[in-house]
């Protein structure tokens, strides 16, 4: 009896640990090249379950021969998004909240001041879906993250203005980097690029996209594909906290 009951706890345990992992994958993937490659998968493998079923042995055995180097050519094609998945695992989450936390004040001091000034900006946090697919379409760096830097970076006529900025924890990872933008034909067809590009991005990946507007002189957050309302300094950085910081944990 008792160890029947240690046998559903443990069958319970298994369950929920495979689902979770299929969660954590699913977040990983999610918004990089790797979803559509998933999907192809997916089909793939069910393609190969119904030649098993119908006891079509000939295709089964082709796909399954198929299926098995596949497998092997996909590590090789995804390397980077596995490296850069297993470095997640491995990331010390609360001491980078400690730092993140102080790194977040200092952009958002940078987004206040260049809102002041009516520079143009925008800058993407990462939250559990990996951006180094857009990272790759700019220009790659790793620098502490500080306002004097992220004003440096969208400073009128600097080098790397043109674009998007990518933060991971308390580092700047990426600059002129190119979003996706949204369709146009939305709520947010009065916006222009900048805009779109920050509501596309955050469309397809669970990233928190800050935006100032050269034309308003505004400070918005761009999440999940919604724009959301005008922030203070303040607001913005109690905001970015309890995003980046609460909800990732
Ligand atoms: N796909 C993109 N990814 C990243 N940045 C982009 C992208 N497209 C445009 N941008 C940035 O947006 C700038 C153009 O902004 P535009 O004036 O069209 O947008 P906006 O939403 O009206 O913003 P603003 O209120 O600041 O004028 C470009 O100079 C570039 O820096």
């Amino acid at each position: 009896m008792l160890s029947q009951a240690g046998l559903g706890l443990k069958d319970l345990l298994d369950v929920a640990l495979v689902g979770l992992l299929i969660y954590q994958g699913y977040v990983l993937v999610s918004g990089t090249r790797a979803v559509n490659v998933l999907r192809g998968v997916l089909v793939f493998a069910a393609l190969w379950v119904v030649s098993l079923l119908l006891g079509l042995t000939t295709l089964s055995y082709l796909l399954g021969r198929v299926g098995t180097v596949g497998l092997f050519a996909l590590v090789v094609v995804f390397q980077p998004e596995l490296r850069q998945a297993l470095e997640r695992l491995g990331r010390p989450r609360t001491l980078g909240a400690a730092r993140g936390g102080a790194a977040l004040q200092e952009l958002s001091r940078a987004m206040e001041r260049m809102a002041e000034r009516k520079t143009g900006a925008l800058v993407a946090i990462e939250r559990r879906t990996p951006l180094g697919e857009y990272a790759r379409s700019g220009v790659g760096l790793d620098a502490q993250l500080s306002t004097p830097f992220v004003e440096a970076l969208f400073a009128r006529n600097a080098p790397l203005h043109d674009g998007g900025v990518i933060v991971q924890g308390d580092r700047v990872v990426a600059a002129a980097c190119l979003f996706p933008l949204q369709s146009s034909d939305g709520t947010y067809r009065r916006y222009g690029t900048r805009h779109r590009a920050a509501l596309g991005l955050s469309e397809l990946t669970d990233a928190v996209v800050v935006v100032v507007s050269e034309e308003r002189g505004s400070i918005r957050i761009a999440l999940a594909g919604r724009l959301g309302p005008e922030l203070t300094v303040g607001e913005l950085r109690d905001r970015l906290r309890e995003l980046v910081y609460e909800e990732t944990l």
